[in-house]
């Protein structure tokens, strides 16, 4: 049995991957950790990871950004393998995240779908191929709960896209701030939030007379606590080092 510490718990996530880890026959959510606990769980949960004296083998990450100093200090300290699947993370604590992978495991995906991952893949075939003559826009709508934007996976689309290309895009948020025509070197990026949109993100390759466009629609976030579970199974017993779902996708296929 692997027992997880899931932080975030109490959120939409924590409670997904919860109720999924509750159906599983080889994972167990041992605690929780977070910072709103009024929600009764069949498990102990914790608003201070200091105070966490359950023995855990895997922490999965659903919660905020401000929540990462505290788990990278709990993980080190406990050498205890950290899923992050937070976005909205500063470039500084993704520094951070890849200092602590030469102590411990650490698995960090801003999308734990096998869709948005295979998505990423055919976009940046897509993009070498049409480097030259077409503009990328991506467009990624969310539900009216989600705090950063634009989205972490949209943004992990335009590095893709951007390490395929030979010369270096420059990222252009919306534009109602900007008056003048958009230049050959820019991907734009554009954030929709509404109801209860689990997550859909858009490549938008624009040429002259002709649109090729790559699409994923989440239409649950099981999904994602699928994906989420996976990493934990995967990471479990890993060598200290810095993993993704393509190292996950390439372990199990
Ligand atoms: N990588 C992926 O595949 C996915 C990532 N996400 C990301 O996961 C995060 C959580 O998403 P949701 O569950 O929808 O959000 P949510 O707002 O429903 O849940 C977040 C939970 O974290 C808790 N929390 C906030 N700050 C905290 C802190 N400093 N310490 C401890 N607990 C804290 C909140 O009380 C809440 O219960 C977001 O960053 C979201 O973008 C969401 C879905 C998929
Ligand atoms: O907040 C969400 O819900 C989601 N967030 C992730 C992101 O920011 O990319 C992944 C997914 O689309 C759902």
């Amino acid at each position: 049995m692997i027992n997880i510490l899931m932080s975030g718990c109490n959120g939409k996530m924590g409670q997904v991957i919860s109720r999924m880890a509750a159906e599983s026959e080889d994972l167990m959510i041992a605690a929780g950790y977070d910072k709103y606990t009024k929600i009764n769980n069949t498990y102990p949960v914790f608003d201070d990871l200091e105070k966490c004296d359950v023995k855990v083998d895997v922490i999965i990450d659903f919660s905020n950004p401000d929540a990462l100093d505290g788990l990278l200090s709990y993980s080190v300290k406990n050498k205890t393998p950290l899923i992050v699947a937070t976005t909205g993370l500063s470039p500084n604590q993704v520094n951070k995240l890849r200092e602590v992978s030469e102590a411990i495991p650490v698995f960090f995906s801003a999308n734990m779908s096998l869709g948005v991952n295979l998505l990423m893949d055919l976009v940046k075939k897509a993009a070498k191929v049409l480097e030259y003559n077409f503009d990328i826009e991506i467009i990624e709508k969310h539900h009216n709960q989600k705090i950063d934007a634009p989205s972490g996976t949209a943004l992990a689309i335009a590095d893709e896209i951007n390490s395929a290309l030979s010369e270096k895009q420059e990222y252009v948020y919306d534009r109602h701030s900007r008056r003048k025509k958009r230049s050959k070197k820019e991907i734009g990026i554009h954030a929709v939030r509404g109801g209860t949109i689990v997550g859909e993100h858009s490549v938008v390759f624009a040429g002259t007379d002709e649109i090729i466009e790559i699409n994923h629609i989440a239409t649950s976030k099981e999904i994602f606590a699928t994906g989420a579970l996976s990493a934990a199974r995967f990471l479990y017993n890993k060598k200290p080092g810095f993993y993704n779902m393509n190292d996950l996708i390439s372990e199990t296929n």
